[in-house]
């Protein structure tokens, strides 16, 4: 793609990305550029992928065609202000906050620009990021096909309405902290009865990976794929028997609706 693509703030979700579509080919490294107030990261980017690095935001500002902004939602208004002049006439603005609305954005730019507001998750560095995506009334048809294109050189896109973005950290931007719990406790379990903790996080994770490709792949229902598992009389009934006693289920979606009522807030405080 001949496209320059900046990115202002380089933590670990500018990484995850840059990483993914380095990895990919899509772009080559010298049409991408990061910048950071601390080099640890900007070092890390240039050793490892041969991208452009600065510390200077308005030197990303001026190269990119697409530029992300990978700060913390709180740093957004004081970003944006710091760039707005110095940013291509028709470049895209890509957000991957959680909780900073197209419309808040649009305010702190205070003029008419492309904003493609994103919500995509960390597993972009290996080639399986999960990303909702949604862009402003300025954006073409054609512009949103090419900021999906970047998504799908790291993973997985859905266009989502913008009024559902604040749910979408829940399921999947965040998700990935709560599925590591998982794999961990389950590896924890497996120590517990004497396996050894670097098998045990191999038998876990793999175990995760399988599962989540046979609801991706065979198109079943979850449940049905959960029956299947259990065997009349059998070991997994038992388990999920202790799982449904425990509110496996309700305790997940409890949490996924404290980390939707944050991202509200946010959106709510960042206005
Ligand atoms: N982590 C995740 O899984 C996901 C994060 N996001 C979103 O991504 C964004 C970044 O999150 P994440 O990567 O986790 O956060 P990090 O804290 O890892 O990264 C933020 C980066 O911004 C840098 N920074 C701070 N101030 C400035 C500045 N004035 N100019 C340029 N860069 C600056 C920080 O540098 P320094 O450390 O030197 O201060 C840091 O490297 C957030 O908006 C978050 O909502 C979205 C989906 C998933
Ligand atoms: O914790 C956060 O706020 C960010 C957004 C989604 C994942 N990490």
């Amino acid at each position: 793609m001949d496209k320059n693509i900046g990115f202002i703030g380089c933590g670990n979700m500018a990484k995850a990305i840059i990483g993914g579509i380095v990895n990919s080919k899509l772009v080559s490294p010298e049409n991408i550029m990061a910048s950071n107030p601390s080099n640890k990261s900007l070092d890390f980017v240039r050793d490892k992928y041969e991208v452009r690095t600065t510390n200077n935001n308005l030197e990303v500002a001026d190269f990119s065609d697409i530029l992300f902004l990978a700060v913390k939602p709180n740093k957004y208004k004081e970003i944006i202000c710091q760039i707005k002049n110095s940013v291509k006439k028709d470049v895209i603005i890509v957000s991957i906050a959680a909780g900073i609305t197209i419309e808040t954005m649009e305010s702190y730019f205070e003029r008419d620009i492309k904003i493609v507001r994103t919500m995509p998750n960390t597993p972009a560095l290996v080639g399986e990021a999960m990303s909702a995506i949604c862009g402003n009334y300025i954006v073409s048809s054609e512009e949103l096909a090419t900021i999906v294109k970047i998504f799908e050189s790291f993973g997985k896109t859905e266009i989502i309405e913008e009024r559902l973005m604040d749910a979408i950290p829940s399921i999947s931007g965040s998700s990935p902290a709560y599925v590591y719990m998982f794999i961990e406790a389950l590896a924890d379990g497996g120590v517990l009865r004497g396996i050894p903790r670097e098998k045990a996080y191999k038998l876990a994770a793999q175990a995760v990976l399988g599962a989540a490709k046979m609801v991706l792949e065979t198109g079943k229902h979850p449940g049905e794929l959960k029956d299947s598992v259990c065997s009349p009389g059998g070991t997994t009934i038992e388990a999920i028997y202790t799982l449904e006693k425990n509110n496996f289920r309700g305790t997940i979606i409890s949490a996924m609706e404290s980390c939707t009522e944050k991202a509200i807030k946010m959106s709510n405080s960042n206005k």
